[in-house]
């Protein structure tokens, strides 16, 4: 079922430090802000030779990613996305093996302005997983 890894996520609480940090300190590239509201996040990607890693800061009153920085103040690693050729077919096969898929189980349109679903952490050791149809 899975592909490539399309991206490494971090949560962050200050994203315009996090993108100096990356961008002064380490040398690498970064895109500009994208605010995502249907998602609750703002992001910027770290464009690396083999992936990328995102670096995501809450955006409105029902972020997502709030509660994950209420316990992680300083930030950290949140998700892991997986490239998948068929979303649907994904979901299906995952939820028939008991996997729940978050929200309403319905793919949304992700920051590359493809089909994106999460996965609970819980059913994945402990890891927050999206699936990204490419
Ligand atoms: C920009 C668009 C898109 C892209 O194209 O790339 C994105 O990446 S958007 C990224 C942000 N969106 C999401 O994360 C959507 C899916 N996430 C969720 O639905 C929720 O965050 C969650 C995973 C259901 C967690 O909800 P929350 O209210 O924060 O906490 P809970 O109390 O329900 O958590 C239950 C349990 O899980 C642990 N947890 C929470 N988040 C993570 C995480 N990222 N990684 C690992 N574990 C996580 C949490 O600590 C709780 O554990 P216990 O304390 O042991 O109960
Ligand atoms: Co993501």
């Amino acid at each position: 079922m899975l592909g490539r890894v399309n991206h490494v996520a971090i949560a962050v609480p200050d994203l315009a430090s996090a993108t100096q940090s990356y961008r002064t300190t380490l040398g690498a590239t970064v895109t500009e802000p994208q605010a995502l509201p249907e998602h609750g996040v703002t992001v910027v990607f770290v464009t690396l030779p083999n992936t990328k890693v995102e670096l995501l800061e809450p955006l409105g009153d029902t972020s997502p990613i709030a509660a994950f920085l209420a316990k992680n103040p300083s930030g950290g690693m949140h998700h892991i996305c997986y490239e998948v050729e068929d979303i649907i077919a994904a979901r299906d096969a995952l939820k028939g093996s008991g996997a729940r898929v978050l929200g309403d189980g319905e793919p949304k349109i992700g920051a590359h302005g493809k089909p994106v679903l999460f996965l609970h952490p819980k059913d994945f050791q402990g890891t927050l997983i999206e699936l990204e149809q490419v």
